[in-house]
């Protein structure tokens, strides 16, 4: 479990993370989104002491990370700058971070099995690939059989087979009841492996919520429909939960609480006839883009000929 409180980081007059408190639960996957320097790094780094706060606090499992006795049981983590020494390898890396930690050789093996590393477990870790050096920052992270895993862009780097193997990886350790916190922006692979998300914009939490309320939120249960009627499809339609928005003159009705379905047997039912009936469908790119575009730090230069 990690919990922060009124956290908050200021560089200078930049204010990194302003006021940010948040829960990330054990048994799931939280995602960590947000746009570029939105404050997900400095966030990561003061989770493991890395980074002092300016103000609030975070702990994991109820203590700053620093105050355990050993740190590496309690979370393992991969954040962006890894520091393995070029000439060594993932072997050698692997039994330094263990010896200097206390932890047993026989985790070594169990994490170069768990990661995919065998066939290169003795090779130079200077001359891994990104996907390589991945997969070993993330054995690293797994060394010390934490109940907390927190992965900064853990998806980097990875061929297709590399994103399902951490996809099942991330889904199997929530299963066993761990706390998977990971930063990523690659929207379709959140939306595959995260039961919730925090969303970050210019350091404040935009959204704590799922996937499912997210894509909700930003109208993914709305259904278009145009009929000859609409005054008398409004008035067949409505009912609790349901909202029904349309221009005044104009054939298409907006419906929220109602799929296609039910519309278009209710329509059936009452001899209306619809001209057209779309289920509107959100993803989950669509409705960070939405929830986070005052947030956004950096925009790119406007593609000529499109309007911005
Ligand atoms: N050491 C530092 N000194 C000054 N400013 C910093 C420092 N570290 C981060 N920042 C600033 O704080 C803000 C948040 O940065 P951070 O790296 O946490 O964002 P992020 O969400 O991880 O971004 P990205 O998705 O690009 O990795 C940015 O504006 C960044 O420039």
């Amino acid at each position: 479990m990690i919990e922060a409180r009124q956290l908050t980081k200021r560089y200078g007059d930049k204010t990194a993370v302003d006021g940010v408190s948040f829960t990330v639960r054990p048994g799931a996957v939280t995602g960590f989104l947000g746009p570029n320097g939105a404050g997900k790094s400095t966030t990561m780094r003061m989770i493991i002491g890395l980074d002092a706060p300016t103000s609030g606090t975070v702990t994991v499992n109820g203590r700053p990370y620093a105050r355990h006795a050993a740190p590496l049981h309690e979370v393992g983590a991969l954040l962006e700058a890894r520091s393995i020494h070029p000439g060594r390898s993932a072997f050698d890396h692997l039994m330094a971070v263990a010896h200097t930690h206390g932890i047993p050789r026989r985790r070594v093996s169990d994490v170069i099995e768990q990661t995919g590393l065998q066939s290169v477990a003795r090779k130079r870790a200077g001359a891994f690939s990104l996907g390589m050096g991945q997969r070993l920052g993330i054995a690293a992270a797994l060394l010390g059989d934490p109940q907390t895993v927190m992965l900064d862009e853990p998806v980097n780097g990875l061929d297709p087979e590399g994103v399902l193997w951490i996809r099942t990886l991330l889904t199997g350790l929530a299963a066993e009841g761990r706390t998977v916190f990971i930063s990523s922006h690659l929207m379709s692979e959140m939306a595959l492996v995260a039961d919730h998300l925090i969303v970050v914009g210019r350091g404040r939490v935009l959204a704590d919520t799922t996937v499912q309320e997210l894509v909700l939120q930003a109208g993914g249960d709305t259904v278009v429909v145009a009929s000859a009627d609409p005054a008398e499809l409004r008035r067949l339609l409505a009912g609790p939960g349901v909202e029904i928005t349309g221009r005044p003159g104009s054939e298409q009705l907006s419906v929220t609480g109602l799929s296609a379905r039910e519309i278009g047997l209710v329509a059936a039912t009452h001899g209306v006839a619809l001209f057209e009936l779309t289920a509107k469908t959100v993803s989950l790119e669509e409705a960070f883009m939405e929830l986070t575009r005052e947030s956004v730090e950096y925009h790119s230069a406007t593609v000529p000929g499109r309007a911005a």
